[in-house]
């Protein structure tokens, strides 16, 4: 039987600081971030099986990825945990705040470094995370593939 790729895609909303950046983004600020998990495997081939012609169920998919992810990152404001973020995040947090300290710099990249780890923790055994791809901007976005890892 092949491999087949399966796709699903998320979005969600989230403020972040890049604590020392020599850029506007130091700046707390926010973006509508979309992200697209990609698992690869077999599809069922049972035929009394329920889930019978599917690699997994997207909706199984959506709610690893949204238990993990969406459901922790939309409407809150991310800071590295690691630098003086930590007072301003403790005064937001007091203040009845949405805040999730990280322990790193919260880019693109490191993000998907992130899902990608709470992702494959939650697979089944025999489902593979492929690929993720965060959309940070209309223009920029970070990716993170198995075959690279
Ligand atoms: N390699 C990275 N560079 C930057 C990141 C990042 O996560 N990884 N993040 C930021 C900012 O948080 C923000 O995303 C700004 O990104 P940028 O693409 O520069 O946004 P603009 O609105 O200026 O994009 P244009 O489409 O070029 O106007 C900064 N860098
Ligand atoms: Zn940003």
């Amino acid at each position: 039987m092949s491999n087949i790729r399966i796709t699903k895609q998320f979005s969600f909303e989230t403020g972040h600081a890049l604590y020392g950046y020599d850029g506007k983004c130091r700046n707390v600020h926010g973006h509508s971030y979309k992200l697209s998990v990609t698992v690869i495997g077999t599809p069922i081939s049972e035929k009394d099986n329920a889930k019978y012609g599917m690699v997994i169920d997207f909706s199984d998919l959506k709610k690893i990825v949204k238990e993990e992810i969406v459901d922790v990152f939309d409407h809150a404001t991310v800071f590295n945990k690691n630098t003086p973020h930590v007072e301003l995040a403790k005064e937001l947090s007091d203040r009845g705040h949405q805040v999730l300290l990280v322990n790193y710099q919260p880019t693109s990249e490191m993000m998907v470094i992130d899902f990608a780890e709470k992702i494959k923790q939650r697979l089944p055994q025999n489902i593979n995370l492929h690929s993720l791809r965060l959309q940070e901007t209309a223009t920029s976005f970070a990716e993170w593939y198995a075959s690279d890892n």
